[in-house]
């Protein structure tokens, strides 16, 4: 029996989605996590000031009473958005953070942005404001290989966007190559990446090798392992560049489990254990609370959690198959390694 307490983790990329699904799945991240970056990638997104105020009241009515869980708010960024209506809501304390997505990279990003010019005022207006944006990068060239549109996007869109952005904090979300580590590394104060916890286990055979796996197809898709590698050394470096973003992305089994499955991995319920396992077999354990509670809230500048959480590591545990939700089932992320460090 060995016990490991960290501060309170935070979660600084996670999809809660809405109504019965919200409601479903909101207690699974409010257990471990103090805070969370939500992402705004609702049906319709989460555009305005206004919407994220209301989808946060959403949040807050969904979780379990008494959770010490605050939902940390961002707008989904258009070629529409008006920079004063996200600086004010910034000022307001209504949103933390603006999110990018290319149009059509992922799941919900039709009203992503296409011509990058359209949004050059809004990212100034954020350098000037100090809001961070937390990026989705990956190219949507129908030429360009799906396992190499990471690579392809820092090279011809993050790096001339933070070039002709000087002062922009970005965050890289859920980085899954070595091109995403380097970069990242090599960025500076400004820059900071997220890692899932699927990344730092998973390669792309778990998607493909024996059938297909479509509750191991997410966005970016996993890549070879010498990536997986390079997550993995990166998350457990002690870099305070990296830091956890689960990207816990539910969707209801009927749709994964589909001729053409959703992206996404629902990592919210077991996340914990697997980073344990996962740093304990890098010899990394004391590491973990950097990666997972002191990190993130440094880059975003604010104060790591004042709770704590406690590992307890002894016989394998087990989790839910899935959560039910009033959507539909869930399937929590199965690792497919035994798992001997449970919370509490
Ligand atoms: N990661 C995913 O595979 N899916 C996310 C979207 C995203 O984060 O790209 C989702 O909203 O389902
Ligand atoms: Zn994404
Ligand atoms: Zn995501």
């Amino acid at each position: 029996m060995k016990n490991l307490v960290i501060r309170r983790p935070d979660d600084w990329h996670l999809h809660l989605r809405d109504g019965a699904m919200l409601a479903g799945i909101a207690p699974e991240s409010a257990r471990h996590f103090g805070r969370a970056i939500i992402m705004p990638n609702l049906v319709p997104p989460v555009v305005t000031g206004a919407q994220a105020s209301a989808y946060r009241d959403r949040i807050l009515a969904a979780l379990p009473e008494g959770a010490d869980f605050t939902p940390l708010m961002t707008l989904y960024l258009t070629e529409q958005t008006d920079p004063a209506d996200v600086v004010a809501a910034h000022q307001a304390g209504i949103i933390t953070a603006v999110k990018l997505y290319p149009a059509g990279a992922t799941t919900n990003s039709a009203s992503g942005v296409k011509d990058f010019d359209k949004v050059r005022g809004t990212l100034e207006a954020m350098a000037q404001a100090g809001i961070p944006l937390c990026v989705h990068g990956e190219v949507v060239d129908s030429d360009i290989d799906i396992f190499d549109r990471e690579a392809v996007f820092i090279d011809r869109v993050l790096d001339p966007v933070r070039r002709a952005t000087p002062g922009l904090k970005v965050v890289m979300e859920h980085i899954t190559t070595r091109q995403g580590v380097d970069y990242a590394r090599s960025g500076g104060k400004d820059l900071g990446a997220t890692i899932t916890t699927h990344h730092l286990v998973i390669n792309r055979n778990a998607i493909l090798v024996g059938g297909i796996k479509p509750h191991y197809y997410c966005l970016p898709v996993a890549k070879r392992e010498e990536h997986r590698l390079a997550l993995r050394e990166a998350a457990t470096s002690g870099d305070a560049t990296f830091f956890l973003g689960t990207d816990s992305a539910p969707h209801i089994d009927p749709l994964k489990e589909n001729a053409c499955g959703c992206a996404g991995c629902f990592t919210a319920t077991n996340t914990m254990s697997i980073l344990a396992e996962v740093f304990e077999q890098e010899g990394a354990l004391d590491r973990l609370e950097g990666f997972a509670s002191l990190h993130g809230p440094a880059f975003y500048g604010l104060a790591p959690n004042e709770a704590t959480l406690t590992l307890t590591k002894g016989d394998p545990v087990t989790y839910p198959a899935k959560i039910e939700t009033g959507d539909g089932p869930v399937t929590v992320f199965d690792p497919m390694m035994p798992l001997h460090w449970r919370v509490g």
